[in-house]
């Protein structure tokens, strides 16, 4: 399918859901400095062809404009004609929808994301043990043990993409990228949000255990 195949309605609704969900995050104060970019796949995934709504680059995100989102195709490039340049991280989303076939990429920078990923960057991953919210990945076992994969910041972005597959785990919606951020996904906006909610939940929780454990 190309990108002019896909109808006005479907890229409103889009649209529209991506500026909600931008919104909401805007309110919990996730885009501190104008970090954090969002994305939303549209029409169906072809791993040669897949089209996403991304954020532009370097915008404060805490304000709505017509001017927040482009529409950009598997290789990054505008799909249609604007001003905007996307996200300056969009190739990491575009490696995550190639190697997930997900519907949406939510990436925030935050206290707890940042310390947890300093934490335990010498194991490259963050273990968490047996917290019930693990349950909002769909993992139901008891007493679930996950490892949320780290990989290193660079400031050249696309360095960092050949990181993403070695580490990837498909139980697992998501990544730290060292002193950095959160990637967060899933198959649509929705699930995408309720895993960085719980990301989050968690990071914050292994972080405060990991202080209790040594009597700080
Ligand atoms: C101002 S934070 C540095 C860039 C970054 O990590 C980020 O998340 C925002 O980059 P974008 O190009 O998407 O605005
Ligand atoms: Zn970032």
């Amino acid at each position: 399918m190309s990108f002019a195949d896909i109808t006005l309605e479907e890229k409103q609704r889009v649209l529209s859901e991506f500026s909600a969900v931008k919104a909401d995050f805007a309110s919990r104060h996730w885009f501190p400095g104008t970090s954090g970019n969002l994305s939303m796949r549209i029409g169906p995934y072809e791993p040669s062809a897949f089209y996403f709504a991304v954020t532009a680059s370097g915008k404060d995100k805490t304000k709505s404009t017509p001017e927040d989102f482009l529409f950009v195709d598997q290789d990054g490039n505008a799909c249609e004609t604007t001003s905007l340049r996307p996200s300056a991280e969009t190739s990491l989303h575009r490696e995550i929808y190639r190697l997930t076939g997900a519907g949406a990429i939510f990436h925030i920078h935050s206290v707890f994301n940042n310390l947890v990923s300093e934490l335990f960057w010498e194991q490259r991953s963050v273990p968490i043990e047996g917290v019930e919210l693990i349950k909002a990945f769909n993992i139901w076992d008891e007493d679930a043990v996950i490892n949320v994969p780290i990989v290193p910041n660079y400031a050249n972005v696309p360095q960092i993409v050949p990181e993403i597959e070695p580490v990837l785990n498909p139980r697992v919606p998501g990544l730290l990228i060292r002193k950095h951020g959160v990637c967060a996904w899933g198959k649509d906006a929705s699930e995408a949000k309720k895993h960085l909610e719980a990301f989050e939940f968690l990071f914050e929780y292994v972080f405060r255990w990991q202080l209790l454990k040594q009597g700080k």
